[in-house]
């Protein structure tokens, strides 16, 4: 699996509508009934290695019709869950001890003290038990200190946030090495994320390294948020780091309440979502003042590019943001997981994910595409009737005896009869959505983070950035509109080289869609059914899959 995901391609899911034309529900229906290869993977309670599928272990036997020998090749990815493999007479049966491992170890070779970092910096991240970089810190850090502007891609989870945060925390602020930086009085780095959770995420991160003592040092500009106190908090403190929501970014700028002329940093986290439609014109203004002071550059001549370095982050990247950041940039890097490449060696053909069809695409190829998703990750879905899904949910939830489950919907105003309906059959859960107020939204989070809610049914909100941990499983209950939002929503789960499980619960008719996503993502997607309290797995028809 791990071989096989590290070579897996990723290609956007381009226009199903040329596919809605064939029928087909019918081609999916007989598949479905088709003989099958099933799956059975009983009540995990050891971890997943070599020796943990012992195959000369006894099997479990699931009754005459079913398997009698160890044989299968499916196997659980949940701590406690229970997952069946049946293939005719023959099962296999992996235990796993503890949920949530770390199974994929994503961490470098090197260790924090080699990439460069000030003392005061090094030992902030022992405090907070920062231990070793990820891949793509150790490749992102040198390459962003030695003042490229980069282009971050690596797969959800895998460390992104601290790949940008500690360069610039070792140029500007109390933690820097150059000590001249934190007696300056300007804003020096802008973050920029596209939701209010993701922005006050990244607050919370840089406040743990920054210490109780300097937090003041940045200041969240976050949408939904009290404006005025944002902006006395902008005047009071100082901050040397700015992080917030567009829309309320450009809206303190318009109001000439935010200066950023001297700004040295500008990140765009979750780039390809900023350089959307919906953020396009705050966007702008930022690209437009961040970092540019007035006036001339230093041979006389009107200075068109900003004094800053430009840092896009996503483990999605479309070839668009690669063009913009060559445009924009200086001597621009593409990281990805532990490569550095300069940016203008990268080709459309490059294995950088496709938000557009290219012309590749329109000629019916397979654009290659890189690794969005952590290898560990198990991708299932199964097919439910509409006005059966919560039930489906349920069924899902115990059979694998998922602890932190997200459930993702489209449409807020359906979530709250989902939760209303797990709350009757006593599985806790919440509903997060943008029309929740601030308040009512961090109370949620924080009941989730804290295992006090098992289900969040959420909509795409919190599809990207959000990091809980303890995150084990993820039910798509409603289709994502494509691969690329399907890759953010499956990310929320599997963090850091963790286990964890995605769901797709879709109606028979919907299949092909499910099946266009497993070939643009490039990974298996095996079809699952819950047969008394199990997840049962059947082999897929390759014929249609392939
Ligand atoms: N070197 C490290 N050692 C231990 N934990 C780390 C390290 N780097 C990051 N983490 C933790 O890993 C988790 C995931 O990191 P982060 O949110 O930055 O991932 P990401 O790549 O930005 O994901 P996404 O693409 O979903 O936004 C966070 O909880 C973070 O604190």
């Amino acid at each position: 699996m791990a071989a096989s995901a590290s070579t897996r391609f990723l290609v956007l899911l381009k226009d199903f509508s040329a596919f809605r034309k064939i029928s087909w529900s019918s081609v999916a229906t007989n598949y479905h009934r088709q003989s099958r290869f099933l799956c059975h993977v009983a009540k995990e309670d050891g971890s997943l290695t070599l020796a943990s599928l012992d195959l000369g272990k006894k099997p479990r036997k699931f009754g005459k019709s079913k398997a009698t020998k160890l044989e299968g090749s499916y196997v659980t990815e949940m701590g406690q869950g229970k997952v069946r493999a049946v293939k005719n007479d023959k099962m296999k049966v992996a235990r796993e001890k503890k949920p949530a491992e770390i199974v994929s170890p994503l961490f470098s070779a090197k260790s924090f003290e080699e990439l460069g970092l000030p003392d005061s910096l090094l030992d902030s991240l022992e405090r907070e038990g920062f231990s070793v970089p990820t891949d793509v810190q150790s490749a992102a850090v040198p390459a962003i200190i030695k003042g490229h502007d980069a282009v971050i891609q690596s797969y959800t989870g895998s460390g992104k946030t601290l790949a940008y945060l500690l360069p610039i925390l070792s140029e500007i602020g109390p933690l820097s090495s150059h000590s001249e930086s934190e007696k300056r009085t300007e804003i020096q780095a802008m973050i920029v994320a596209p939701s209010r959770e993701l922005g006050m995420q990244i607050v919370r991160e840089v406040e743990k390294l920054l210490g109780p003592v300097h937090r003041r040092m940045v200041q969240q500009l976050v949408g939904g948020a009290n404006r005025m106190r944002q902006e006395e908090a902008l005047k009071k403190n100082k901050p040397a780091i700015v992080v917030g929501t567009p829309g309320r970014i450009a809206e303190i700028s318009k109001g000439g309440k935010l200066h950023t002329h001297g700004c040295r940093f500008l990140v765009l986290d979750e780039v390809d979502e900023l350089l959307s439609f919906n953020f396009r014109e705050d966007i702008h203004r930022i690209l437009e003042h961040v970092g540019k002071r007035s006036g001339a550059g230093p041979k006389g001549e009107v200075d068109e590019r900003a004094n800053r370095q430009t840092v896009l982050v996503s483990a999605t990247v479309p070839f668009s943001v690669i063009r913009a950041a060559k445009s924009w940039s200086h001597e621009p890097v593409l990281v990805q997981a532990n490569k550095v490449t300069p940016l203008d060696t990268v080709q459309p053909s490059a294995p950088v994910i496709s938000l557009t069809p290219t012309t590749a695409e329109a000629n019916g190829q397979i654009q290659t595409t890189i690794q969005s998703l952590p290898p560990a990750l198990k991708h299932y879905y199964c097919i439910s009737k509409h006005q059966h899904k919560v039930d489906t949910l349920r069924r899902c939830v115990h059979a694998l005896d998922a602890q932190s489950v997200i459930a993702f919907m489209n449409h807020s105003r359906q979530l709250k009869d989902v939760v209303y309906k797990l709350e009757a059959r006593g599985m806790n859960s919440a509903e997060m959505h943008g029309d929740l107020g601030k308040l009512e939204r961090s109370t949620v989070l924080k009941k989730f983070k804290k295992g006090e809610i098992k289900v969040l049914v959420t909509n795409e909100l919190s599809a990207r950035g959000l990091d809980v941990a303890e995150c084990d499983l993820v039910v798509n209950l409603e289709l994502p509109t494509d691969a690329v939002h399907y890759a953010h929503r499956a990310g929320r789960t599997g963090r850091l080289g963790r286990k964890g499980t995605v769901v797709t619960v879709c109606e028979e008719s919907q299949v092909f869609i499910v099946k266009k996503m497993e070939k643009q993502l490039g990974l298996p997607f095996l079809y699952c059914e819950f047969v008394d309290g199990e997840l049962v797995v059947t082999e897929e028809d390759k014929a249609i899959i392939r």
